[in-house]
């Protein structure tokens, strides 16, 4: 047998191997985006149940990016997968996904009430709410928050390593083939964990008795599941290992940190990762403004404006693969990007200008329509145009850096687009009264700024032979 022949009888090099490969690292990605917003429709709930008022939902749910952010844990998990290989990274961002999801269990688990570990809790990190407002303990938060907020910190840890590593587990198995199709497929199941959990978590809490605690129970359980997936995957990750052997050219020249120094330095990447921080902050800070905006707007109860807004995810899921698919066979990633952030911009004046003088339910559609698309075209297009840029021994690093830098947007805009919230409506105290013009032009120029790094993008692309405007299969 040739050395060709050798290095094209890999397990990669089987459809079915591969694509189970994609199913094993999509599932325990399907089951973090589950967990990620599992309490998102039940804070009426942990108001009654557990005493949790908005502040302490806000500093709970801002915790999940605080360990990555400030504590740089992205960063190194970015060296961990570079160092260490996927399915080491795999097996421990699964683990750390289960540990911090189970200790936000117990936190709002009945267990956890009237427990030493709740008096711990009540004496633990009161700290004052300072201006620089970073913290995600505050005094007189309840126990349970501030412990749930622990493990949802570690769990945020887990969650954004599992997705830099997956990413780099697609690009192994996929690379010269349905790279952008798998991970079209691999965002649309994680789009669908996030729709299912808007309906699923309000009626696992609604079985008698109520239990805020039910729909996290069942969550973790569904991350064991997620970590079994990822210890399934090591074994095949090991075999296609040994079958690439010594044709793997990352084996001559391993990675080092000093490496990183070539990611920094490189203007493309900057691009991407600037690119990508100012469309996802227009994006998922969106999200948790998103229902009160229609509801303000259409006079709709949350219900209402839930039904408009969930067709986002899923409009979202059944497009990727198909652009996925068009990027492999055609091309056009910078395209799609600068396309894609045209949209959003559209949507968000749509939603700015026209919604609030229409009032029209047909606008906030199309509006969300516009930008579910827009949401396929721009995630289909980038991660998988990220290998193009970078050398393959740095890839882990680079979506590590790119999520870090991502990381900030999205702990930083839900705050800045809070203060406008309040700025821009002065006296306003009913929540269903706010006038959300100036916030969505916030969003908007967001989006102004990602269309003119899209182009600055396909300049440097056309100057310097990326190949970002081609396919990734070679006929
Ligand atoms: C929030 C997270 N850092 C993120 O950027 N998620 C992307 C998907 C990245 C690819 C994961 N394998 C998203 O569009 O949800």
């Amino acid at each position: 047998m040739t050395n060709t022949n050798k290095i094209q009888q890999t397990l990669r090099d089987s459809k079915a191997a591969r694509w189970g490969a994609l199913v094993l690292l999509a599932s325990a990605m399907f089951f973090g985006y589950i967990f990620m917003d599992i309490l998102s429709p039940l804070q009426e709930l942990l108001q009654i149940q557990r005493e949790w008022d908005p502040a302490a939902y806000g500093r709970y749910a801002g915790s999940e990016t605080f360990l990555n952010v400030f504590v740089f844990f992205l960063i190194f998990a970015g060296i961990i997968l570079d160092k260490m290989g996927v399915r080491f990274t795999a097996i421990l961002s699964g683990s750390v996904m289960f540990l911090g999801a189970a200790v936000n269990y117990y936190a709002v688990s009945d267990a956890f009430v009237g427990s030493s570990a709740e008096t711990f809790m009540n004496n633990f990190m009161n700290l004052p709410l300072s201006w620089w407002n970073i913290t995600p303990f505050f005094d007189g938060m309840p126990a349970s928050a501030k412990m749930s907020a622990i493990g949802f910190m570690f769990f945020g840890c887990g969650v954004e390593m599992a997705g830099i590593t997956v990413s780099r587990g697609i690009v192994k198995w996929f690379k010269g083939k349905e790279m952008a199709l798998a991970m079209g497929v691999e965002m649309a199941i994680a789009r669908i964990g996030v729709a299912v959990v808007v309906l699923g978590s309000p009626v696992l809490a609604s079985i008698d008795p109520v239990s805020v605690s039910r729909p996290v129970a069942v969550a973790v359980l569904l991350l064991l599941i997620g970590l079994i997936s990822f210890i399934c995957y090591a074994f095949m990750d090991k075999k296609l290992e040994k079958q690439l052997g010594e044709n793997d050219e990352e084996k001559d020249d391993p990675f080092k940190v000093s490496d990183l120094g070539k990611i920094f330095s490189s203007k493309v990447f900057w691009l991407v990762a600037l690119l990508c921080v100012l469309y996802y902050s227009a994006i998922f800070p969106f999200q948790k403004y998103a229902i009160n905006m229609l509801q303000c707007n259409l006079s709709f109860s949350a219900e209402q404006a839930g039904w408009i807004f969930f067709v986002f995810p899923l409009g979202a899921a059944a497009i990727t693969p198909f652009l996925g698919n068009f990027l492999d066979k055609k091309g056009k990633g910078a395209t799609m990007l600068i396309l894609g952030a045209v949209l959003m911009i559209v949507c968000h004046l749509s939603f700015a200008l026209l919604l609030p003088a229409t009032q029209s339910v047909l606008v906030a559609y199309l509006g969300i329509v516009l930008l579910g698309i827009s949401f396929s075209l721009v995630p289909a297009a980038l991660w998988p145009s990220v290998p193009k840029l970078v050398d393959s021994r740095l890839l882990g690093s680079a979506y590590a850096v790119i999520f870090w830098i991502q990381n900030i947007g999205l702990y930083a805009f839900p705050m800045i687009i809070g203060s406008v919230i309040q700025s821009s409506n002065p006296g306003v105290t009913n929540p269903l009264e706010y006038n959300y013009t100036v916030p969505m032009l916030v969003f908007a120029s967001l989006g102004v700024f990602a269309l003119i790094l899209g182009f600055m993008l396909k300049a440097e692309d056309k100057k310097k032979g990326y190949g970002l405007e081609l396919p990734n299969i070679k006929e």
